[in-house]
Formats: structure tokens, C-alpha cells, sequence
């Protein structure tokens, strides 16, 4: 038998977007039933705080983590809970991901007052999104539309496009989904035409790695089918070198022990093709999902995609 986990005091760091206090909310719910006190610690993050430039332009994904790790490192607080889509691929030193949370829809969503789907929009229609990878995938399907800069929390978002800035937004279904917006969506993409980031729709809790007390504790949080899915799909962005300033989109899907990989990488101008590539293997282990990734990563080099050096990944 097991031995019984003594509670714990857990403080989380948490964004203060409706999102971000979601998912906070929702992994205190899950510790509290296990018997832990929980309560959370409201911070904002240079990523909240920056919404006239791209991400891309400013820094990239540690913007919304790195104030998150600092509470934990002196103390404040004990675990951050992220959307993984945007914890860097490689966490600073001393800090590890306890573990990985069952996946929301990871597809990306249609958004629109007045059109059904991208196939509905008019010639030349004005889409908003400031993901690279959604630009670049979206301008692959319809050449022919606008794509206008959109950040914000996903509020501001829908209120930019109420107020008839844009004809229609593309964000993630997770996040619609979980905030009772899904009545939102007009449309799901399909993974074929639009495919997803690495890790979008899944939650991962980061802690110290001195930690291992907390780290038992979550262990009961962790769901494995997702945790091999998106781990394979991370390990393709971290061997480009992917940042937010990289289109690059990397999905999978876990049918019994056999992943399926697929992934494609664009250039920031968009001048020379997509780059694409699949491939599935039986995986059991979190290393059978990193190295498929590998694998994936070789192939699309092998077609021409061009990763960065970590030095010069956002
Ligand atoms: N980059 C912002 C971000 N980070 C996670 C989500 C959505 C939820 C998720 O992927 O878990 C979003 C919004 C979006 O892409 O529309």
C-alpha cells in the first residue's frame, strides 16, 4: 500500500486574466478534494501588461511565466499552473513541470459576427490574430484575406472584434471552451488545415524542482495520454529552436499506444512554402515521445525548414 500523502499548504501563482484564474481555480479545486489547502496569489505578467506589439516582437513566451517563477523561487508561492502553449521548452534551472493535465480541444476556433467559416468570409476580408503560426497557416488556406495584429486576453478580444475592428478572429478553442464561450465558435479547424501549436488546450504545473513534496502531490493531477501527446509535440518545437517569432505548429494524436505526429513550419515572410511532415510510433514512455518529435524536427530540416539557434529563440 501507498503511504498517505500528508496535506500540504499550497500557494498558486496565478495571471489575473479570466483564463488564467480559471485554470488556477481549477487545479485548487482538484488539490482541496485531495485534501491540501490551497489558495492563490494574483499577479500580472510583462505578457499582460504589453498589448500594443506582437509577442513575438517583445520577448516571446517567457513573458508570461517568468514573474510566475520568481514568486516561487522566493517563496511567495508554490506552483504556477500555465496553458503549456506558453512555457518555454526548456524551464530555467531549478525549476521542473510536476506534471501535465488532461487536454481541452486543442483546434483552433472561428470567431464571427457574420460568416459561418473562413470558407464564408468575402474576398480580402480582415481576419485578426497576431500568431505566426495562425498568419501563416490561415494566409495558405485564403491568400486573399487580411491579417490584422489582435492581442488582449480573450475579453478584449471578442470586444475588438464586437466593435467591427475585424470580420473574424481565430484563437483557441480551449480557452473559448473553458470560459462557457464555446457558443461563441462558429467553426472548429480541422488539424489538417489549420494545425495546432505544441501543447495548445493543455495545462502544465510548474514547481521547483527542490520541491518533491509538491511534486508527489500533483502526481494524482497528471494525465499520461496528454503528457506523451504534448511532450512529443514540444520536443519538435524545442529542436527548431521555436519561439512565438517562428510559425510552427506541431499536433498530435495518442490512439491506443500509437502517436500520431504532425507538424508544419513556415518562414516569418512567408515567401517560400510550408514545410510539412508526419510520422507515427508506438509510445509508452515520455522518451519514445521526445524522440518521435526528434524525428519530426529532422524531417521537416530535411524539407527545407530552417530552425534558430536556442541563443536567438525568444
Ligand atoms: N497565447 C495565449 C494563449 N495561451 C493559451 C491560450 C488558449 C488556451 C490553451 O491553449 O490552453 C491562449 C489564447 C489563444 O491562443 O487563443
Amino acid at each position: 500500500m501507498s503511504p498517505v500523502q500528508s496535506p500540504l499548504s499550497i500557494v498558486i501563482a496565478t495571471r489575473e486574466s479570466r483564463l488564467a484564474l480559471w485554470q488556477a481555480e481549477h487545479v485548487q479545486a482538484l488539490l482541496r478534494a485531495r485534501g491540501h489547502s490551497v489558495e492563490l496569489l494574483g499577479m500580472t505578467t510583462k505578457g499582460d501588461q504589453i498589448l500594443d506589439r506582437s509577442l513575438s516582437k517583445v520577448g516571446g513566451k517567457g513573458l508570461f511565466v517568468k514573474e510566475l517563477e520568481v514568486a516561487l523561487e522566493e517563496g511567495r508561492a508554490h506552483i504556477a499552473v500555465h496553458s503549456l502553449k506558453d512555457v518555454p521548452m526548456e524551464l530555467p534551472e531549478g525549476f521542473a513541470l510536476a506534471c501535465v493535465m488532461e487536454r481541452e480541444d486543442p483546434r483552433d476556433a472561428f470567431v464571427s459576427p457574420r460568416y459561418a467559416s473562413l470558407e464564408a468570409l468575402p474576398q480580402g476580408a480582415v481576419v485578426g490574430t497576431s500568431s505566426l503560426r495562425r498568419q501563416v497557416l490561415l494566409q495558405a488556406l485564403r491568400p486573399d484575406l487580411k491579417i490584422e495584429p489582435l492581442r488582449g486576453n480573450l475579453d478584449t478580444r471578442l470586444r475588438k472584434l464586437d466593435e467591427g475592428q475585424y470580420d473574424a478572429i481565430v484563437l483557441a478553442a480551449a480557452g473559448l471552451k473553458r470560459l462557457k464561450m464555446g457558443e461563441r465558435i462558429r467553426a472548429t479547424f480541422a488539424p489538417t488545415a489549420m494545425l495546432p501549436a505544441a501543447g495548445q488546450g493543455a495545462l502544465g504545473i510548474e514547481v521547483r524542482s527542490d520541491r518533491q513534496d509538491l511534486i508527489d502531490a500533483l502526481a494524482p493531477l497528471a494525465h499520461m495520454p496528454t503528457w506523451l501527446t504534448v511532450t512529443a509535440e514540444r520536443a519538435v518545437s524545442r529542436a527548431m529552436g521555436g519561439s512565438c517569432s517562428m510559425p510552427l505548429a506541431a499536433h498530435g494524436t495518442l490512439t491506443g499506444t500509437t502517436l500520431q505526429l504532425d507538424a508544419a513550419w513556415g518562414d516569418t515572410e512567408g515567401k517560400r512554402p510550408l514545410v510539412r511532415a508526419s510520422a507515427s510510433a508506438t509510445v509508452t514512455t515520455l522518451a519514445q515521445a521526445d524522440a518521435l518529435g526528434l524525428a519530426i524536427a529532422q524531417q521537416l530540416r530535411d524539407g527545407g525548414a530552417v530552425g534558430a539557434t536556442p541563443a536567438t529563440a525568444g
